[in-house]
């Protein structure tokens, strides 16, 4: 539904360059929540807003729903616009306006007629549960609801694709968590594709069925949630799953063991222990629900070094979980030594 191919974005100011965006390629598909996540200065704004062409990108094009929205200009892009909807982490209200005349404002420029445009608008407000503030001004309304009228205004032009530009930094815990729902029911309710950018592990973990890291204007990692917490390695799932502990002993093997779906109900640590007559430890553990899946991670020590565990770690292997043997690289042969 977006694709960005090779993405640059040099700004030029005072005759220095800064490159935000370094060839960036992105494909979020439809009907997907899509968070990308990055530390400040990462070059997340610049993408979002070049997915809009709020940033004209530097080279590279940006595609949403088949189009090339690079190529447009005018009122070809003001139109294609129209289906791209924005939230904002500091609203960007009218404090002069009303919310109905909030939300009737991207409706005016469609050129929607006074009444049809006031229906729209109650229907919109409807949705986003703020039916009874439509006579409200702005500094009436508490923060999470100034982002339901975001929210809103944003629907206005029956949009495919919502974009989220930290629209929860700004919100309590709780705020954040029913805007989060709010936009879950509504890429549910109206199959719209959300792409999101946010600071907050938390966010991703509530919402997200795919996200992307991004650093110094580059994708390091991306992919679906469970795809990520599968890859060995992905810093993207060690931050979304943190466990702790650190080895008793120089001699022993310490493992990460992540447990997806159904292989999280499965008692195979205790079928471990049996099989093989191992003492094993538990050094951290953490259980939560990820993009609606049951996710589990443990961070387990084994007695001996890695070679007189290899047996043992297949085992885990062939149950189906993810496990990162710490400080090695010899997970592929572990894989061939089971065979
Ligand atoms: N208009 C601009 N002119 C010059 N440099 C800019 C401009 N906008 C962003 N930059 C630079 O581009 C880089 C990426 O900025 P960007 O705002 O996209 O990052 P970010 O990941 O969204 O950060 P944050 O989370 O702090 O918003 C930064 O080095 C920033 O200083």
């Amino acid at each position: 539904m977006i694709t960005t191919t090779d993405l640059r974005k040099v700004y030029r100011s005072r005759g220095r360059e800064v490159t935000a965006l370094d060839g960036v390629d992105l494909r979020v598909r439809e009907g997907e929540v899509y968070g990308v996540v990055g530390r400040s200065g990462a070059g997340k704004s610049t993408l979002i807003r070049c997915v809009n062409l709020l940033e004209r990108p530097t080279s590279g094009t940006v595609t949403v729903d088949g189009q090339d929205i690079t190529r447009l200009a005018g009122r070809d892009l003001r139109r294609a616009r129209t289906r791209i909807g924005m939230v904002f982490q500091h609203f960007n209200l009218l404090t002069s306006r009303t919310v109905r005349a909030n939300v009737e404002l991207p409706l005016e420029i469609l050129g929607l007629a006074g009444r049809e445009r006031t229906r729209k608008a109650l229907d919109l407000l409807d949705l986003v549960g703020l039916a009874d503030k439509a006579n409200a001004y702005p500094a009436q309304l508490s923060g999470g609801q100034k982002q339901r009228v975001g929210i809103a205004r944003a629907l206005a032009g029956d949009p495919k694709v919502l974009l989220s530009d930290e629209a929860t930094s700004a919100l309590d815990p709780e705020t954040t968590r029913s805007i989060l729902a709010l936009l879950r029911d509504l890429n549910r309710r109206l199959g719209l594709t959300v792409l999101l950018i946010t600071h907050e592990m938390d966010v991703v973990k509530a919402v997200c069925d795919s996200a992307a890291l991004m650093k110094g204007g580059r994708v390091t990692e991306s992919g679906t949630v469970a795809e990520l917490l599968a890859t060995p390695g992905s810093e993207l799932a060690r931050e979304l799953f943190p466990v702790g502990g650190d080895a008793s002993t120089p001699d022993s093997t310490v493992v990460d063991v992540t447990f997806l779906g159904e292989t999280a109900a499965q008692p195979v640590i205790s079928q471990l222990a049996r099989t093989y007559n191992v003492d094993v430890s538990i050094l951290g553990a953490a259980m939560d629900t990820v993009a609606g899946k049951q996710v589990g991670r443990m961070r387990i020590e084994l007695p001996g070094r890695f070679e007189e565990n290899v047996v043992p770690i297949g085992f885990l292997r062939e149950r189906g979980l993810q496990v990162e043997v710490a400080g090695e690289e010899q997970a592929a042969p572990v894989v061939e030594a089971v065979r």
